[in-house]
This record gives structure tokens, sequence and C-alpha cells, in this order.
């Protein structure tokens, strides 16, 4: 087993202050105002769970913009709230590894979020979608300059027509009362007619860019990370091939979920290479931040630290070596709680986090059936990262590939 210190030096911070730290000017600073780092995880658990109600938005980071300003992640207290009820409820040649998912994460997020057929591998080059998707979806900025021009072609629009339908039409009633007759009345639904949600252009705009944005480049990163570990732990994957050819190329919903060593491989990879090092909020109210004699004051941002946890040998012997091992059922029970949260943690965790998960394990069954992967004289180990990314970045995953 390959184990190695793998943190680039930006990304090692939180792991040297320890639990609680107001950082100094540049690091802990956002637009000027002071940021507390919490790297400790009952008090993360605590103030994302028990106290959530005073930690409900993330760092206001409003630019003007609606598409920025009305995405899911920028809406703030009971805004959010309603909104994300909405979405819960509807809701042998050398491989580029990070190329390859990311053409796999497109083609799943096109046809997921924007009901588009394509095939970035094989049609990068005159796909309309992919080509407006590789200037970061030009689809929206495209409706953004036709702002003012009325009705649009697209289908964003298709959406926005069956939603402003919906309010009036009998045959979403139709549905509701098939959906009560068979399962029986639900909170929910009660909630969804009653709740009186208005979404907007924007809003669908801002939530469409937003599932491209978040659910294309972190899943496509769990995969190339996933995949080069495969690669370099030959063992491992051997051990992952077998439970998987053992189901026979059923690889429904059911089977996925009866797949524990790989459920371990993703848990292991989004603990060692989580995408999203930290999450932030802001304080509602002023709070005392448990025993530690601290008042944090109304309106202070809070970054949990997640990387620091996810890879502190307090909690994770080992951290730095891939082991998938320490997820599996019979050793569940060594893991500390609240000291794993890829997704986050509480009630505004990540929302793409079961079609993240479904998304990786589905593919992973299906190359590692057809596909053999082996590290190459050009694979690097240990890998390096790109620096001062949004995202844990690598700087190129080169591995051998072959047929089975
Ligand atoms: C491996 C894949 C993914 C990882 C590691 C990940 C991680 C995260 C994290 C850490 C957050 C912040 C949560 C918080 O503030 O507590 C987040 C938020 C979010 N994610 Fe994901 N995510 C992934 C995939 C996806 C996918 C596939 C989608 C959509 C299709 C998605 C949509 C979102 C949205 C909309 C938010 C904002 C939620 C809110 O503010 O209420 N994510 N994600």
């Amino acid at each position: 087993m390959m184990c190695y210190e793998k943190l680039s030096s930006d990304r090692k911070l939180g792991a040297s202050i320890g639990p609680i730290a107001v950082m100094t000017f540049p690091l802990g600073f956002v637009f000027s105002r002071p940021v507390l780092i919490v790297a400790d995880p009952e008090l993360i658990k605590d103030m994302n769970i028990r106290d959530f109600h005073n930690f409900v938005d993330h760092n206001d980071v409003k630019s003007g913009d609606p598409l920025n300003d009305r995405s899911l992640f920028n809406l703030m207290g009971d805004e959010w709230k309603d909104k994300y009820l909405e979405l819960k409820v509807k809701n042998g040649d050398e491989l580029d590894v990070k190329r390859a998912m990311g053409n796999l994460t497109m083609d799943v997020i096109a046809s997921c979020a924007f009901g588009t057929q394509i095939d970035v591998h094989n049609d990068n080059k005159t796909n309309e979608f992919v080509a407006n998707a590789q200037q970061i979806t030009s689809i929206i900025s495209k409706r953004r300059s036709q702002r003012n021009s009325g009705k649009h072609r697209d289908y964003l629009q298709l959406i926005i027509n069956a939603q402003n339908r919906s309010a009036d039409n009998s045959e979403d009633q139709d549905i509701d009362d098939l959906n009560e007759h068979i399962f029986g009345k639900t909170d929910a639904l009660k909630y969804q007619k009653t709740a009186n949600v208005v979404i907007t252009d924007d809003d669908m705009l801002a939530t469409s860019f937003l599932f491209f944005v978040a659910g294309y480049e972190t899943t496509a990163t769990l995969l190339s990370f996933l995949t080069y570990e495969l690669a370099i732990n030959e063992k491992c994957q051997q051990k992952l091939y077998e439970e998987i050819k053992a189901f026979n190329g059923n690889y429904s919903y059911e089977s996925i979920a009866r797949m524990p060593y790989l459920e371990a491989c993703i848990a292991e990879t989004l603990r060692l290479y989580n995408p999203v090092s930290a999450v932030s909020r802001v304080a509602i109210d002023d709070y005392k931040l448990g025993n530690t004699g601290i008042t944090i004051p109304k309106g202070m941002i809070i970054n949990f630290d997640i990387e620091s946890i996810h890879k502190s040998s307090d909690y994770h012997p080992n951290p730095f070596c891939w082991d998938p091992e320490r997820f599996m059922p019979q050793n569940r029970d060594q893991l500390v709680s609240g000291t794993y949260m890829p997704f986050g943690t509480g009630p505004r965790n990540c929302v793409g986090m079961r079609f993240a998960l479904m998304e990786a394990k589905t593919a992973v069954a299906h190359l590692i059936t057809k596909y053999r992967f082996k590290r190459t004289a050009n694979t690097t180990v240990p890998l390096k990262y790109k620096k001062f990314e949004f995202l844990l970045t690598p700087g190129g995953i080169h591995i051998g590939i072959e047929k089975r």
C-alpha cells in the first residue's frame, strides 16, 4: 500500500494551526473580514446539526449578477430552505484520466440536468453543448445576452414553461393524487402544496448553472483519483473487480447498493482527496463556541476545515495511506463520529450527494468490468497538485489501460 504526504503546501494550513484559529491577513481574511477556522469535529457537528439554525448561510459572495446571486449556494435563510425542499422533492493506451472522467461526468450532467444526449469523447468538436460547456456553458451566457428578448428556444425554456403551467394545470394534480393513492399522504406533499414557492427564471438559470459547475468537476475529480489509486494498488483493484464481477453485469440501483468494497473505495478516495477542502457559514447571532470560552460575534465567517480532519492521525490512522479497508462494514465501528464529511454535514450539506455517489459507483462498475488500470512510467507517484485551485486538482494523471 502506498503511503505518502500528499498535501500541497497551501492546503496544509489547518493541520498546522490546531482545532480553532482566527487567521490573520492575508490568509484568514475574506474580502477584509476575519475568518474563524474550526477543525474540531465535535464543534463542527454542534454548529452544523444541533445549532444549524445559527449557521444556515454560506459566506455572502453576492456580485450583482443573478446567475451567481440566485444560485442555491448563495441563497440565504428562509429562501434557501424553500429552494432546498423544492430540489429535494424533485429532486492498453495511456489514459489522460482527468480528461476521460471529465468527458464522462459531462455526458451525465448534460443528460440528467439538461435533458441533452451528448457524447463528449467522440463528438467534442462539433457538438454545440460540448463547445459551449467548454467555455463554461454558453447556453447560459447566450441567455444573459438575450435577457430582454422574450422567450428562448432552448431546453431551459421548456422547463420554465412546464413550471409555469403546473401552477394551474390539473394534470399535475392527477399525478399527486395517484401518488397519494399508492403511497398514502405525506407531509412532504402537503408542504409542497401549501409552501407556494415562487421560482423565477433567474432561479432556474442559477440552479442549472450551479448543477453544472458543482456536479461536473467534483465527480470527475473523484473518479480520477480513484482510478489512479486502483492503478497503483493492484491488489485493491483485483478485489474490487472480483466483487463487481459476481453481479454479472447487473448494475441496477439495488445491485450497486450491495457492493461494500466499491462503497469503501469511493469513501476512502473522498477522505484522502476530498475535492472541497473546507465549507463556510456565517453566524446569524452571537454564539458560544463549545467550552472554549470564545463567543463568535454575529456576522463572523466560519470555515469548517474538512481537510485537516480527514488527514488527522487522531481520527484516521496512517492518514496519508489510501486504505479502503477502513470503510468496510467490519471496520466501521473504529471510525470516529463526525470526522468524515466530504459532502459537508447537517441540513445544508451537498444536495447532489446521492446523485454523485450513484453516478461514480455505476461508472466504476462498468469500467472495471471491461478494463484493467496499470501504473506506467508516466504515472506520477506521488501525485502533484495544481496550486490555488478551488477544488483539489491533480496536475495530470496518466495511467495505462488494457481490456480484460
Ligand atoms: C464527489 C462529488 C461531490 C462533492 C465531493 C461535493 C461536495 C460538496 C460540498 C462540500 C458542498 C458544501 C456543503 C456545505 O456547505 O455544507 C456542496 C454543496 C453543493 N453541491 Fe455538491 N458535491 C459533489 C457533487 C455534486 C453534484 C453531482 C451536484 C449536483 C448535481 C452537487 C450540487 C451541489 C449544490 C447545489 C450545493 C449547494 C447546496 C446548498 O448551498 O444548499 N454536488 N457539495
